[in-house]
């Protein structure tokens, strides 16, 4: 195990009780908890959780369906949304199946039924970082892999489904 394997080989000699150098020897210290250990490791050293806590940025498409309760009931398709909120989570499960089931591709859905005005491009918001987005968004899209399609999600704006493209 070497340093590549993050962990670092520390040579030393071991005196006798007499302090005469008696044999060299060497210990392994992990380069991230900076333990050391005498036996070899059998495998390699792993960052700290924190150093792989994921990726820093997401790309992600998303699919909003505004409703009476929504943060701002307007958008660029309808001047004063009134649907309610459950009548929202309809559509947007219906869109869900719609594209789950290859009937239709999200980018389309979007582009026509999206509140949000991405919907212009396919609801496209580009590569986000943590704290860009509302809570409930920004926990969903990070825990897509790239090309997965979320569950129906609820933040002050409405229910969206999101892409992950990147
Ligand atoms: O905030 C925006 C613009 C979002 C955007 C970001 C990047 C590129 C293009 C659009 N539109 C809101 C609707 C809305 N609320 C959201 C909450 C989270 C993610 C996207 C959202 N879109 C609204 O229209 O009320």
């Amino acid at each position: 195990v070497s340093q590549s394997q993050r962990y670092q080989i520390v040579p030393m000699t071991v005196k006798d009780k007499t302090q005469r150098d008696c044999e060299r020897q060497h210990y392994y210290l992990n380069v991230y908890t900076k333990e050391s250990q005498w036996e070899r490791p059998d495998k390699p050293a792993e960052p700290p959780a924190a150093a792989t806590g994921g990726p820093e940025q997401v790309q992600c498409s998303h699919l909003l369906v505004k409703h009476s309760g929504s943060r701002r009931p307007s958008s660029w398709r309808e001047e004063n949304i009134t649907r309610s909120k459950e009548e929202a989570m309809e559509l947007v499960m219906s869109y869900r199946e719609q594209i789950a089931s290859g009937k239709a591709s999200f980018a389309e859905l979007a582009q026509k039924y999206s509140d949000c005005s991405s919907a212009k491009r396919g609801g496209d918001l580009g590569p986000f970082g943590h704290g860009a987005m509302q809570k409930p968004f920004e926990q969903a899209a990070f825990s897509l892999k790239v090309g997965e399609l979320s569950e129906p999600v609820v933040t002050d704006s409405g229910v969206h489904i999101i892409l992950r493209t990147a």
